[in-house]
């Protein structure tokens, strides 16, 4: 900070460290959750959430306290909290206080970034000669590495090193018995038939809603760009954090920064990943969107109303892949669901486009299971739904 601002940048780290104490107290002590105060874009839709939940309140119950709101609600305030001590201590106001863990992340998992890439240049030599099978082998195999890839957050380890060192690709099989909801089918159903039946010159839109920085996204990215080179997709939309979020949530700074150390790389394969993934920035065939609706506490169901605006952006793509345990979260609105009602019914009418949850199971909630499934997971392993060691990829939509 000294290096960057001089003396202002360390009283400003002071006064950062001063309100990031006064945080951590009101969350320890079951503190009433406070409006915000800094001027922020979102700061009355937020302070309007706030005083709605204060509304479902009985009288006696008080003010939304620390531990006894949705868990949901308060983690995101928490985080949006911690912002908020950033943006009160200008000059150090845009600094990222996960940058350092993100970076981290990146750089421990170089060897399995290393080998994916590699991966993605010998299918790209031969894409073009693939016959359908072999080419849904390989669009079913990019899939699970960006399931596995979701093993990899930050927040579920506290911050802690979570990399990926080993090579994901060769584990594929042994992982299978843990996909609890494997929907993959529907998602090549969709595109392989959208490939054979639409005009030349038609778009085919993918959107990824992003989840963590680092080594998942090196994998988003690998099946983004698998996407486009099979012409199963035209267009790949990706949406990310407008804040630091969830300690290893992407936001723009990283997805530039990512694809800069791809491409800086000395490894030729690897670099030449990161030169056309830039390429396909600057030609516009990977769209980047923020909103600030994804740094919000609502549930998705809310988002038609909330932000018709993103919504209306979600409705023009003819897949959405919603990546992750915290979007799972918002999907089916965090709530204690029993595990066979229909992911369908769950969303509460957010249905923009045909969508996939693609995440590891790390809160508790799990719905569209098998009679008797999560049961029976309970009995064997009480902490299944929340180790990252499960994973589905749950669809909905017509096909
Ligand atoms: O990066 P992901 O997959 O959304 O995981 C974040 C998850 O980690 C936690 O912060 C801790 O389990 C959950 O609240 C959240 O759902
Ligand atoms: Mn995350």
């Amino acid at each position: 900070m000294f290096e960057k601002h001089g003396e202002k940048g360390i009283e400003a780290e002071k006064k950062a460290i001063s309100l990031l104490s006064k945080l951590r107290n009101e969350s320890q002590t079951d503190k009433p959750i406070v409006p915000l105060v800094e001027k922020f874009v979102d700061t009355d839709i937020w302070n309007q959430y706030l005083e709605h939940h204060h509304s479902l309140l009985n009288d006696s119950d008080g003010k939304p306290r620390w531990f006894y709101s949705p868990w949901l609600f308060v983690e995101c305030y928490m985080y949006r909290r911690i912002h908020e001590a950033v943006i009160q201590s200008p000059p150090i106001d845009d600094f990222d206080v996960f940058k350092e863990s993100k970076e981290q992340n990146f750089f421990e998992s170089l060897e399995s970034i290393t080998a994916l890439c590699v991966h993605l240049q010998e299918l790209m030599k031969t894409v073009e000669n693939l016959d359908e099978n072999q080419l849904k082998n390989e669009f079913f195999k990019l899939l699970q590495i960006s399931l596995w890839g979701n093993k990899c957050d930050l927040s579920l380890s506290g911050g802690e090193s979570s990399s990926q060192k080993t090579s994901i690709i060769n584990s594929l099989e042994d992982l299978k018995p843990f996909i609890l909801v494997n929907d993959m089918e529907h998602l090549w159903s969709l595109l392989s038939n959208r490939k054979k039946t639409r005009e030349k010159a038609s778009i085919v839109r993918v959107d990824i809603v992003l989840d963590n920085s680092g080594f998942e996204l090196v994998t988003d990215l690998t099946l983004a760009n698998f996407l486009l080179s099979s012409k199963l997709a035209t267009e790949i939309h990706f949406y990310g954090k407008m804040i630091p979020w969830f300690v290893s949530d992407t936001t723009i700074h990283d997805f530039n920064w990512l694809i800069e150390q791809v491409k800086c790389s000395d490894h030729k394969w690897v670099s030449e990943c990161g030169v056309n993934w830039e390429n396909y920035v600057k030609t516009g065939r990977w769209v980047y969107h923020d909103h600030i609706f994804w740094t919000l506490p609502h549930e998705f169901c809310a988002m038609s109303q909330v932000a018709p605006d993103l919504y209306a952006e979600l409705q023009k793509a003819h897949l959405i892949l919603f990546k992750g345990d915290l979007n799972y979260r918002k999907l089916t609105g965090d709530r204690k669901w029993e595990f066979t009602v229909p992911f369908h019914q769950a969303l509460n009418g957010f249905h923009p486009a045909p969508l996939c949850s693609i995440r590891t199971l790390k809160a508790e909630i799990q719905v569209g299971l098998q009679p008797g499934q999560g049961e029976q997971l309970t009995a064997s392993e009480p902490n299944w739904l929340t180790t990252g060691k499960y994973g589905i990829f749950q669809f909905d939509g017509p096909l």
